[in-house]
Order: C-alpha cells, then sequence, then structure tokens
C-alpha cells in the first residue's frame, strides 16, 4: 500500500470550514439519519472515522462523539487535525473538545463501550466510474484498502447499539449481502443512509 503524503485532515480550512458555516444545521441527512432533533442529541460513536468529518459535523451540531479509527496513519492525521482545532481557539476548540479520538479496531472496542448511536462508514465498493469517486477518498484508499470485514463490523455495531446504527453507503449501491434490511433510508444525491433501529 502507497502512502499519500497529501492526505491532510484540515478542520478549520476548506470543504469542513464551509459546511461549518454555511451547512443545513439538523436538518442535514446526517444528523437526521443519526436521530439529532431539536432537544435530542444522543452519545454518537463513529466506528469508522477516516479524515473526521462526519464527526465534526455531528461535534458542531452539538453531539459528544467517540471517534474510532483503526489505520496507523488515518489515526496520526487525526490526532494532528484535532490538536490544530484545539490549538485554533473558538469555535474549532469547542467542537474538537466534544471529540475522543480511541485508536484501535472498533469490531474489538465498541462491545465494551455501550454505545447508544453507532456511525459506520466504510470503504466503499469500487464504482465502474472511478473518475466519481472523490480524491480524498481515493487517497484514503491507497492508505487503508478495502475494510473487506465491514459486515463483520456492522454486525457488532448491531449487536452493541441501544438505540440506532447508521450505515453511510453509496446512493445507488446495493445492500451490503447477508445484511438484514433497514429500518428507514435517507436517500441523498451520490451517499445514502440505511437506519437501523436496534
Ligand atoms: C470511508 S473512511 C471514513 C470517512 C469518514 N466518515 C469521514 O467523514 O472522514 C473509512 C475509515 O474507516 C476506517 N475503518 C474501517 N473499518 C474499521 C474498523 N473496524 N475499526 C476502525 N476503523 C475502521 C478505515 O481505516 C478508514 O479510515
Amino acid at each position: 500500500m502507497t502512502q499519500n503524503h497529501t492526505l491532510k485532515c484540515d478542520f478549520i480550512g476548506g470543504a469542513v470550514n464551509h459546511r461549518l458555516l454555511y451547512g443545513g444545521g439538523r436538518g442535514q441527512d446526517l444528523p437526521k439519519a443519526v436521530g439529532m432533533k431539536a432537544g435530542k442529541t444522543p452519545h454518537m460513536i463513529d466506528a469508522t472515522a477516516g479524515l473526521g468529518r462526519d464527526a465534526f459535523l455531528l461535534a458542531s451540531l452539538g453531539a459528544q462523539v467517540t471517534l474510532i479509527e483503526r489505520s496507523d496513519v488515518m489515526h496520526a492525521l487525526l490526532q494532528d487535525g484535532l490538536n490544530a482545532a484545539r490549538d485554533a481557539g473558538g469555535l474549532h476548540a469547542e467542537i474538537a473538545s466534544r471529540m475522543t479520538l480511541f485508536h484501535g479496531d472498533a469490531i474489538d472496542l465498541l462491545p465494551s463501550m455501550n454505545p447508544e448511536v453507532v456511525l459506520v462508514d466504510p470503504m466503499h465498493p469500487a464504482r465502474q466510474k472511478s473518475a466519481l469517486v472523490k480524491a480524498d477518498l481515493r487517497a484514503i484508499r491507497d492508505i487503508v484498502g478495502t475494510d473487506d470485514d465491514q459486515l463483520s463490523l456492522i454486525q457488532t455495531a448491531l449487536a452493541t447499539a441501544s438505540k440506532r446504527v447508521v450505515l453511510k453507503w453509496p446512493a445507488k449501491a446495493a445492500p451490503l449481502a447477508g445484511l438484514k434490511p433497514c429500518s428507514h433510508q435517507i436517500i441523498g444525491k451520490s451517499v445514502r443512509f440505511d437506519v437501523f433501529m436496534t
């Protein structure tokens, strides 16, 4: 596997900050999928933290988020990004203070964490039109490869979450073979959220 040194976890500039400033609050698909409503902010575990973008969005809306990342490289990038956000002070530091990062495999860690809500966003199946896959996602794939144990991760999440499991998946992809049907879906332009009430 090649390491891509251009990949950066940046919570302060670029797309993440743009979404922070101009995103649609709790009306966005992800917060809706994890059950964030006015007055309702369950504790979340992001079992596949990656660059922390989904976790940062949820934390920016007030959620306490535990992030789990097993790749050494991705974990180090995330730690750097969180440190920079804390050093920046103000709103970014406040959001980062709601994010707790763990290094390890969520399949091993989830059972002892008693989660309420688990978000799972594994590396998605390769698309035929690979140009459509965003550059960052391609770079993450170069680092972590494909997550071949994603069914096992989701089954672990389903067995441990007391409220719901949310699977982020390409909008038009078939459901993962072997997985029970979800309770409902929130379908966006390129990704959908399959919600499993537990
Ligand atoms: C598609 S990326 C997630 C992107 C993330 N949602 C974001 O907003 O940046 C998938 C990440 O999950 C991690 N991952 C996959 N399976 C995991 C597991 N069982 N435990 C911990 N991390 C896992 C991979 O190493 C990779 O960094």
